[in-house]
């Protein structure tokens, strides 16, 4: 699929922007602070409903505005589709397809697309808040259904560990009303557990590959989970192999699995007033070489590593959409790269249908390409270059 056209109204620092795209590679140039990560952000954010940058979507409207508007023409398999986006300061969003009024969840179904950011170096060094919500991502990209089951089982997680909270010590007062929070606890968490480690299994094939088309060297790159509840059943920290026999573990034995850990924690969790097991205390765990990355890896090979992740679900998305390949977005990695690797990541996806790329030094870009460049200075998107 690719992005025809984009429209902004009082998003960032953009009072009213129009931007043409075009199939194939683009390139949005400007010096630091003109706006393009504005564009690709608007962009990015009609296939997951959240910025890569900032939690919550006041910082998304421009300073003074109460709501900012952003549009987008997409094609996708010959058919054109009108996503619209309200994002407001104070209330819920908005949202339209085709100029039908829908709820805002609607519009990921429409629009996929995988974004190289800066931050995702994070994926690999940072906390493992940072790594679910990548695994997460993924899952509503994959199947936007998911986030359903993502939304249900977070409110789960709040309403149960606050009741545990707000009993703290007092576990025979809990009785009946923590079994239905822990029926919801198995359900949701079930299903979540089971979709992650299907995901998990299907990126191991394309993320080897990626990091090959990346590197040009065999690092063994390797996913697998450490899951909370294996951890509380069996007294150490078990990882999960995506080869291994568990990936292909039913959602009841799971299910029966989160039961039987909630009985090993219960006493805890009623001690603490915390919910201590399920997918929310859960870790992707990122390993080169049969080392784990944090901690033991280069710099360099982190940055591959997240590239690569970011690749491989690329490349899976490809294949299991109907609508076609997900928009690449590459939001100033260049300038975190040699020229070496520049060339090789540009490689790996200048066939997918529609790259965009954000670049502040024009050098620092392959120049093989034709490109689509744009250009951007202090909120406008000034002249179009091609
Ligand atoms: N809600 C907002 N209202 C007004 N201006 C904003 C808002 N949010 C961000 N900005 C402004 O947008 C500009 C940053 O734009 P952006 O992050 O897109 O820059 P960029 O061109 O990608 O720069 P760099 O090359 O440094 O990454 C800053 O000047 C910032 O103050």
């Amino acid at each position: 699929m690719r992005v025809a056209h984009l429209s902004l109204g009082d998003y960032r620092n953009y009072r009213t922007a129009e931007l043409e795209l075009r199939p194939g590679p683009n390139l949005l140039l400007g010096r630091n602070g003109q706006g393009k990560t504005n564009l690709v952000e608007a962009i990015a954010y009609f296939s997951s409903l959240r910025s890569h940058r900032v939690t919550g979507d006041a910082a998304l409207v421009r300073a003074g505005a109460e709501s900012a508007i952003a549009r987008m023409r997409v094609v996708a398999e010959a058919r054109e589709v009108l996503l619209e986006l309200q994002i407001n300061r104070d209330r819920a969003n908005r949202a339209q397809v085709n100029r039908n009024t829908v709820r805002p969840r609607e519009v990921t179904r429409w629009f996929s697309a995988v974004a190289f950011v800066p931050e995702d170096l994070s994926i690999v060094r940072g906390e493992p808040s940072i790594r679910r919500r990548f695994l997460d991502d993924a899952l509503v990209a994959r199947h936007p259904v998911a986030a359903g089951a993502l939304s249900d089982y977070e409110r789960v997680v709040r309403q149960r560990t606050a009741l545990l909270k707000s009993q703290r010590g007092r576990g025979e007062a809990l009785g009946a009303t923590l079994e239905v929070w822990d029926d919801q606890l198995v359900e949701y968490g079930s299903q979540i557990m089971l979709a992650r480690r299907e995901l998990i299994r299907d990126l191991t094939i394309p993320l080897k590959r990626s990091y090959h088309a990346l590197v040009e060297q065999d690092h063994g790159p390797s996913l697998s989970l450490s899951e909370s509840v294996g951890e509380a059943l069996h007294g150490v920290s078990r990882e999960t192999h995506p080869d291994g026999e568990l990936a292909e573990v039913s959602r009841e034995t799971l299910a029966a699995e989160i039961r039987a850990g909630l009985e090993v924690v219960r006493a805890r969790e009623v001690e603490r007033g915390v919910t201590l097991i399920g997918p929310h205390r859960d870790d992707l765990v990122l390993s080169l070489n049969d080392l784990p990355v944090k901690g033991y890896a280069s710099h360099g090979e982190s940055w591959s590593f997240a590239l690569s992740l970011k690749l491989a679900l690329a490349s899976l998305l490809r294949d299991e959409s109907p609508a076609g390949d997900p928009v690449i977005i590459l939001d100033d990695v260049f300038a975190e790269l040699d020229a070496r690797r520049r060339g090789r990541l540009m490689d790996a996806v200048r066939d997918f249908e529609q790259v965009i790329v954000t670049a502040a030094v024009e050098g620092d870009v392959p120049d093989e390409l034709s490109w689509h460049r744009v250009r951007i200075e202090a909120g406008q998107i000034l002249e179009d270059l091609s």
